[in-house]
């Protein structure tokens, strides 16, 4: 479906609603110096042709302006004329978006996925076992085990995006950057969120305990 088919009012909807979760999540401090960015996919998914909006490059995410996303394609190209820039990342969300067929894709710097990937970063993955909240990605084995996915931080995001495809797990909707932040996503906003909650939960639930055992590495 072309991007002229979807409708106004859809379109007016994925605004309001990521307009929402920003705000949220910048009341809960997530996007520290104007990091983080956030998308909603518009219309169905093709993976030929799709559309999302996006947040505007190197806004205050924590402000609510007629000015904070725009359009893009799968390319992550505006798709209106804007004066705007989407985010630096977009090309990241672009590829998750393909590989996965997802609805809403959100990226966060905090402390706590920071400071886990860091510690992690060398193995390329953090394991992480056996902690209730596991199911919020709808795996309801006991005890299972995950590993989230965490590639390297280039300068150059391209060189990023193109990691993208070796290192997705279909079972974990998460990467992380390392030193940087988390990408989550899920078929919708309200999946998405919920799963960058229970990554951010895990990850200061792995944080504490490293600190009990007094782990090093
Ligand atoms: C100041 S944060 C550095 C860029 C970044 O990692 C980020 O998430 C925000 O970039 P954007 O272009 O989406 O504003
Ligand atoms: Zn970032």
């Amino acid at each position: 479906m072309g991007f002229e088919k979807i409708t106004l009012e859809h379109k007016r909807q994925v605004l309001e609603e990521l307009a929402d979760i920003k705000a949220l999540f910048a009341s809960r401090n997530w996007f520290p110096g104007t990091s983080g960015n956030l998308s909603m996919r518009v219309g169905d998914f093709d993976p030929e042709q799709f559309y999302f909006a996006v947040t505007a490059s190197g806004k205050d995410k924590s402000l609510r302006t007629p000015e904070d996303f725009l359009f893009v394609d799968k390319h992550g190209k505006a798709i209106e004329t804007t004066a705007l820039k989407p985010s630096a990342e977009t090309l990241i969300h672009c590829e998750i978006y393909r590989l996965t067929g997802c609805g809403a894709v959100f990226h966060v710097h905090t402390v706590f996925n920071n400071l886990i990937s860091e510690f992690f970063g060398a193995d390329g993955h953090v394991p992480i076992q056996g902690i209730e909240l596991i199911k919020a990605f709808n795996i309801w084995e006991e005890n299972a085990e995950i590993r989230v996915p965490v590639l390297p931080n280039f300068a150059d995001i391209p060189s990023i995006a193109e990691l993208v495809p070796g290192v997705l797990d279909a079972n974990v909707p998460g990467i992380l950057l390392r030193n940087h932040g988390i990408y989550a996503w899920g078929k919708d906003a309200f999946e998405a969120k919920r799963h960058l909650e229970a990554f951010e939960f895990l990850f200061e639930v792995m944080y504490r305990q490293l600190l009990l055992k007094g782990a090093t590495k």
